[in-house]
């Protein structure tokens, strides 16, 4: 297919428009991706996840090593985990965060080496514990009092040492949405800096004779475009890691700043790219570091939202449309999707921000306010609120949301009964099934049938 110019900056870097108007994504049209695998349909640009995933590597590598310092990144898979991600992770020497033992497997599963991994988790049970330690994990992030009795318990009882991090609480408060702003005083992850809790949490995990206390953790929220959150919190731990020297005498090796880059969602959104993180972010350690002390710790970062949010695409197929009349004498035009909240969790739960374009074929109709909706009952079943849409759109028209990599289809569930979406990932004019669809024997297999 001959093509035009890509239809916007949200889309992943190989989305391309034919001269018949219709997307492309990976060299492939996305008229042939809904034919072979239907809709609603989560796409993945393998090779602009993978550019991503990349351009972080490299990025914290080059800005951190001016320092003789340096960075794992390691790729949140809570944003998006297949098994074949884990091996381009892998393939792609990043490493990765898991947060549950259902994570854990995967990745395994996928070939990531146990040691590559950090498990993370506020409430982990003694299985997932005893999981991480049995095919050694190479770090486990602590988060409360409990877990490091727990975890040295069972460590001892194994006849192993569990390496550990510290997960702390810096006060910086950043993010988009309550929801995922995560290092604030009131809410529930992780050891407060402020009252003196991941002090005492370090201390106890230095004399646990099952620990080995590696370094601290902070992740300070998600969706955050303020560098200067960033830096605040990286200042925060090195003090934290320069008092812990002072007053205890250790000095701790590692140190991790977390994830929570912004992406651009819509063509008026902003995005927080790596390379101004990386060197934002290594110029406030170099800075820190010279006002409290101390040598360069090995640092590690965990972005997801960035790597894979904006290699993603949903396409749904056009079913009802409605020209509703709005109270100051406008219309808005309602576009029904064979989808909505049960494949996109994000615009219900946090009030997120998409756009969407027809994606089977180029309309010269005159634009209209229009609201893209799901099929479930439910009036809040909302994809993208607010968008322009051809007055011609109609049923059976392709519809592609960009930047839905991240959080989508891992947020997927099963309300009235529907069968989530496939993640196919396309690459030079071939796609490949991650995850296939839900079918009705699945939904079955979950309900017991009477007798
Ligand atoms: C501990 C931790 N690390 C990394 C991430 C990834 O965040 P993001 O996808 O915003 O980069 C999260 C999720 O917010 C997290 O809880
Ligand atoms: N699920 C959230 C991000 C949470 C990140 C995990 N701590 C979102 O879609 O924005």
């Amino acid at each position: 297919m001959s093509a035009t110019a890509a239809p916007h900056a949200v889309f992943s870097h190989t989305v391309e428009r034919g001269e018949d108007g219709a997307l492309s994504v990976g060299g492939v049209d996305v008229r042939e991706l809904a034919g072979q695998y239907g809709t609603p349909l989560y796409i993945i640009d393998e090779q602009d996840m993978r550019d991503r995933a990349c351009a972080f590597r490299d990025q914290f590598a080059t800005a951190f090593g001016r320092h003789g310092a340096e960075v794992d990144v390691y790729y949140a898979s809570k944003a998006f985990l297949s098994s074949k991600v884990a091996r381009w992770m892998r393939a792609d020497d990043l490493c990765m965060d898991v947060a549950s033992g259902g994570e854990l497997e995967i990745a395994l599963r996928g070939g990531m080496p146990a040691a590559r991994l950090g498990l993370h988790g506020n409430n982990k049970s003694d299985a997932e514990l005893r999981r991480a330690l049995e095919v050694g994990v190479g770090r486990i992030i602590v988060d409360s009092f409990t877990e490091i009795e727990t975890l040295d318990a069972i460590a001892r009882e194994m006849g192993t040492v569990a390496p550990v991090l510290v997960r702390v609480t810096t006060g910086v408060h950043a993010g988009g949405h309550e929801y995922i702003a995560t290092s604030h005083e009131d809410q529930k992850f992780g050891l407060s800096l402020a009252s003196g809790a991941a002090f005492e949490a370090l201390l106890e995990c230095h004399d646990a004779e099952g620990i080995d206390l590696r370094g601290i953790h902070t992740h300070i929220g998600s969706q955050i475009l303020s560098l200067a959150a960033f830096q605040e919190s990286a200042e925060r731990m090195l003090g934290l890691r320069a008092s812990f020297l002072m007053e205890a005498g250790v000095e701790l090796p590692e140190v991790d700043l977390g994830g929570g880059y912004a992406i651009q969602y819509t063509p008026h959104g902003e995005a927080l790219s790596p390379h101004d993180a990386a060197y934002g972010m290594a110029d406030a350690v170099a800075a820190a570091l010279a006002k409290v002390g101390g040598s360069w710790p090995h640092f590690s970062i965990e972005p997801g939202r960035a790597i894979a949010g904006p290699a993603g695409m949903t396409l749904y197929r056009v079913g009802v449309v409605k020209h509703v009349a709005l109270d100051d004498g406008g219309e808005r035009q309602y576009v029904a999707v064979d989808g909505g909240m049960s494949d996109n969790m994000r615009t219900i739960t946090y009030g997120a921000e998409y756009t969407a374009t027809v994606a089977s074929r180029l309309s010269d109709a005159e634009p209209a306010l229009s609201r893209v909706v799901g099929k479930h009952c439910e009036s809040g079943d909302i994809v993208v609120r607010d968008v322009e849409l051809p007055h011609d759109i109609a049923r059976g028209d392709l519809l592609a949301v960009p930047a839905t990599g991240a959080y989508g289809r891992v947020m997927a569930h099963n309300y009235n009964a529907m069968l989530r979406p496939a993640v196919v990932s396309v690459r030079d004019g071939e796609s490949t099934v991650h995850i296939r669809r839900d079918t009705l024997e699945d939904l079955f297999a979950w309900d017991v049938a009477p007798d």
